[in-house]
């Protein structure tokens, strides 16, 4: 492809193709039944409200696939990839002030105020409602509203859920289909009357009549507004990630907590995998990192120690719920991944790359003159000549990232060289390892084991994570975010916390998944990481692995069960005794510090922190000053 005909696409101000209505368009799917009177009452109230031009019923189907993508490319939403080098790919540039998830301008609008709790923004329903309902009205003029019905887990499985996403956003279309399951087997289901969660989404740009688009569509003014009282998710101005494609962080975390708390299971912002050891036995693991923590390179992990496997099953949400059996069941309700691309390269996440061979829609990364995208991080070099995500022409001299750094791949979960074949069971697998982590550069060791549940459950809701390294050490600086749910639980956080104690009360004793602390990030005062990391964190699975089957001791400390030094396979690591000693000292007088700030935190939840966390605390407080 000429590079000319790659640069000529990019246009921001490429003309729409014909808005004559096509055929297909406005077609409702012809399924019957008792439960569709709702939905479509639901369409065309929301069509009353934005005041589109068209109606889409997305049927999921590769053909419309296609031409939705084509149909970008000649609007120039999209650039088309170099097929010799990316087949079926695209690179999609955002407007430069709508580049990441937007906290501040996220809500939960619970009725009750005390729902949404001290760690969320809270706003009135009515209030809110009011606000929206003015913003939205003719939101969509000139533009198609998109109806997406999705399935979150295999469509009719024990553990899934489904919705259904109105958006005037064709790229949010095409990353939904990628994201979930997509079509009208799921309006068959909602005929059929099963439940399901109602999202809006608009980017909040009408077009007037003869109106240019833009490549990018978005407004400056943002509400991310969830109300978890009717199961509904409002997302307004942002065409980005988590912000638009709302069956994920919207819908899989926020709406699906609620719900998990009233129906007794967890909707987790997790990872999960099944690790094979040597004998060829299988063990399930689920691990809690905040962003840009590690978990989909977790979730890809190449072991670098011989005879162990990981098989992928899922990289950023977790839905898990107790069996009859005693044991919980987890499934990944997603079908793709959203991953950030800088730092993905062939030497700390090789998996990924090899998943991103093809079919695969990129966000703000830069340019190739060859047609292909690079990020910083991708190849240890960069590039003499690139086009940097706004699309200016980046030399290495430039002294700016080439990628945004919040950057995105979404790639399908089935293209993952070591996807775990039955990925998609809809029963799920029975989990027998739950991690919580976080970027810790000192205090917290490699690897602790909890005592029990209740310990466990400390544990998570304890994880912070330190926003840069250069401000390491300090603990007044960490940011709290337990069981990394801090941006992502619809509802009162001390609540949360009690659930997962009443979830552990549900499990046979003997079958309650064990629950470890892990830090990869912990640092030497020279400033550089203590343990390699990435493939090398297999040695602390294997460790665990062999907690689980009873083969090792571990050691009692003030925070929880350590390993013995000869029990870690530390065979063939450079790692010297003073490194190793370091990563797993436990400083008294910074962890009584930590315990402070534990308290402080706790306090914010006054009468809804469960009192077993208080009495953890003050086992904790009581075990350092004795030690
Ligand atoms: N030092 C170190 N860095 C890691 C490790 N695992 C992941 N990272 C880095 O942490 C960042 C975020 O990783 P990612 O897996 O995308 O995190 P996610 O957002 O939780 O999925 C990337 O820059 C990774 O290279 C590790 O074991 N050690
Ligand atoms: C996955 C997202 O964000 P993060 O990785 O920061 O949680 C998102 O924006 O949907
Ligand atoms: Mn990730």
């Amino acid at each position: 492809m000429a590079l000319a005909d790659i640069f000529s696409s990019t246009s921001r101000t490429a003309a729409p193709a014909a808005r004559a209505p096509r055929p297909g368009y406005g077609v409702r799917p012809a399924v019957d039944g008792p439960g569709l009177a709702e939905l479509t009452a639901w369409v065309d109230q929301v069509a009353a409200l934005t005041q589109p031009d068209r109606i889409h019923w997305v049927d999921g189907s590769a053909a419309e696939n296609d031409a939705l993508l084509r149909e970008m490319v000649d609007e120039g939403k999209l650039i088309k990839l170099n097929p010799e080098w990316r087949p079926g790919s695209y690179l999609a540039r955002s407007h430069p002030g709508d580049v990441a998830r937007l906290e501040s301008r996220t809500w939960i609008a619970s009725e009750s105020e005390e729902d949404a709790g001290p760690t969320n923004n809270w706003i009135a329903p009515a209030e809110i409602r009011e606000t929206l309902n003015g913003v939205f009205e003719g939101s969509m003029r000139g533009r198609t509203l998109y109806v997406v019905p999705f399935s979150m887990g295999a469509v009719g499985g024990p553990l899934s859920h489904i919705g259904v996403q109105i958006t005037d956003s064709a790229y949010a279309v095409a990353s939904i289909g990628v994201m979930t399951r997509v079509g009208t087997a799921v309006i068959e289901q909602i005929a059929q009357g099963a439940p399901w969660v109602k999202t809006v989404h608009s980017v909040g740009a009408p077009l007037a009549p003869g109106q240019e688009d833009v490549a990018w569509p978005c407004n400056d003014e943002k509400y991310i507004v969830h109300f978890p009282d009717t199961l509904e998710v409002w997302s307004f101005g942002s065409g980005y990630g988590g912000n638009a494609i709302l069956a994920k962080k919207c819908f899989a975390l926020r709406i699906a907590s609620v719900i998990g708390r009233d129906e007794g299971w967890l909707a987790e912002h997790m990872l999960l995998i099944r690790v094979i050891d040597p004998k060829g036995r299988a063990y399930h693991v689920a691990a809690a990192f905040p962003s840009a923590c590690g978990k989909t390179n977790l979730a890809m992990l190449r072991p670098t120690i011989p005879g162990w496997r990981v098989e992928t099953l899922g990289d950023d949400i977790t839905w898990i719920r107790p069996g009859d059996d005693g044991r919980l069941w987890a499934i990944n309700p997603e079908a793709g991944f959203f991953g950030v691309a800088p730092g993905t390269g062939e030497s700390t996440n090789v998996t990924a790359i090899e998943t991103l061979w093809g079919n695969t829609i990129f966000t703000n990364v830069a340019l190739r003159p060859d047609g292909d995208v690079w990020w910083e991080g991708l190849t240890d070099e960069a590039p003499p000549h690139l086009i940097d995500w706004e699309g200016k022409p980046w030399t290495p001299a430039s002294g700016r990232p080439a990628a945004h750094p919040n950057s995105r791949f979404t790639v399908g979960a089935a293209q993952c060289p070591q996807i775990a074949e039955d990925w998609e069971a809809p029963e799920g697998v029975p989990l027998d390892v739950i991690l919580f982590g976080g970027r810790r550069a000192t205090n917290v060791p490699l690897v602790v084991e909890a005592t029990d549940w209740s310990h466990g459950v400390f544990l998570g809701s304890t994880i912070s994570s330190e926003k840069t390294a250069a401000q390491e050490g300090t603990v007044g600086e960490l940011r709290r975010d337990p069981f990394a749910m801090l941006p992502f639980c619809g509802y009162n956080m001390g609540d949360y916390f009690g659930h997962w104690l009443n979830v552990g009360q549900k499990l046979r004793f003997d079958r309650a998944p064990r629950i470890f602390q892990v830090n990869w990030f912990r640092k030497g005062d020279d400033g550089r990481f203590l343990w390699p990391g990435f493939g090398d964190n297999a040695r602390v699975i294997d460790w665990i692995i062999r907690r689980v089957d009873g083969q090792v001791d571990a050691v009692d400390s003030s925070i929880g069960r350590l390993p013995r030094v000869e029990d870690l396979e530390l065979s063939g690591l450079e790692l010297s005794s003073s490194d190793l000693d370091e990563l797993f000292s436990v400083d008294r007088a910074s962890w009584l510090a930590e315990a402070d700030l534990t308290e402080k935190f706790y306090d914010t939840f006054g009468s809804h922190l469960p009192a077993a966390l208080r009495a953890e605390l003050a086992a904790l407080r009581y075990r350092l000053q004795r030690a």
